[in-house]
């Protein structure tokens, strides 16, 4: 009997906690995220927004209210080239993948032009080559395989920012559709300043909604 009220105890005031893998280029703006959602889903915290490059992870854990009411555990990995071999051992946990984007950072011109060898001869075209090749890898890899991910167009504060629009059609959907992308899976594109906080809560409402609808494949842990 003990045992019967105590597993109805745990489960009347245990919550689901999914974890949430951060991941995209150096300087994308994946810490900067992480602050800002620290401090949305608290009461008294200030984001700290001065950040540095990060050597290794942060992670943190959010509680969200009513009516989602579970925990979201956020893995912030860093991005430089030499730490992009670390991604891996997150996949298998993980829960959802959050690939941040310079929207600054991917070449000022049309970028669905671009993605031709025509729109290519003498552009400037940021880091949008290397941006595609380490999606299409994340994509690729067999641990993640089936894992929902949201695309963040971020720094679309910056008035040198390419629209989200244009991002998902010249980049995301061409690697999501070509032969590097993987298997067909629940993916979504979205606008978003980690800097303001613009478009943030958006951002959770969709993980929110497709980590549960996934919880069957990947569960979640009860906490
Ligand atoms: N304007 C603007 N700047 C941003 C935004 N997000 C991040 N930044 C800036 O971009 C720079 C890099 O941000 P980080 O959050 O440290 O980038 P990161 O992705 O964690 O980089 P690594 O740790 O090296 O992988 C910082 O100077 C941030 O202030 C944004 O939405 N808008
Ligand atoms: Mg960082």
């Amino acid at each position: 009997m003990y045992h019967l009220f105590k597993s109805i105890y745990l489960h009347a005031t245990s919550k689901e906690e999914y974890s949430i893998l951060l991941l995209g280029l150096d300087n994308a703006g994946k810490t900067t995220l992480l602050e800002q959602l620290k401090a949305t889903y608290s009461s008294t915290l200030h984001p700290n927004l001065k950040t540095v490059p990060t050597v290794g992870q942060n992670v943190a854990t959010v509680e969200l209210p009513a009516p989602h009411s579970l925990y979201l555990k956020i893995w912030d990995v860093g991005g430089q080239h030499s730490l992009r071999g670390l991604w891996q051992s997150y996949y298998s946990s993980c829960h959802a993948i959050v690939f941040v984007i310079d929207s600054t950072d991917i070449g000022d011109a049309d970028i669905v032009t671009l993605s031709t060898d025509e729109g290519r001869l003498g552009e400037e075209h940021g880091r949008l080559d290397e941006c595609r090749a380490v999606l299409e890898g994340v994509l690729q890899s067999e641990q993640a395989e089936g894992v929902p991910v949201l695309v963040l167009a971020n720094k679309q504060d910056r008035e040198d920012c390419v629209e989200v629009v244009r991002i998902k059609e010249g980049l995301v959907r061409k690697v999501f559709e070509g032969e590097k992308g993987g298997n067909v899976r629940d993916s979504r594109v979205l606008p978003c300043s980690a800097l303001t906080g613009t478009g943030v809560q958006e951002a959770v409402e969709w993980l929110c909604s497709r980590v549960k609808w996934n919880k069957e494949a990947r569960p979640p842990v009860m906490r």
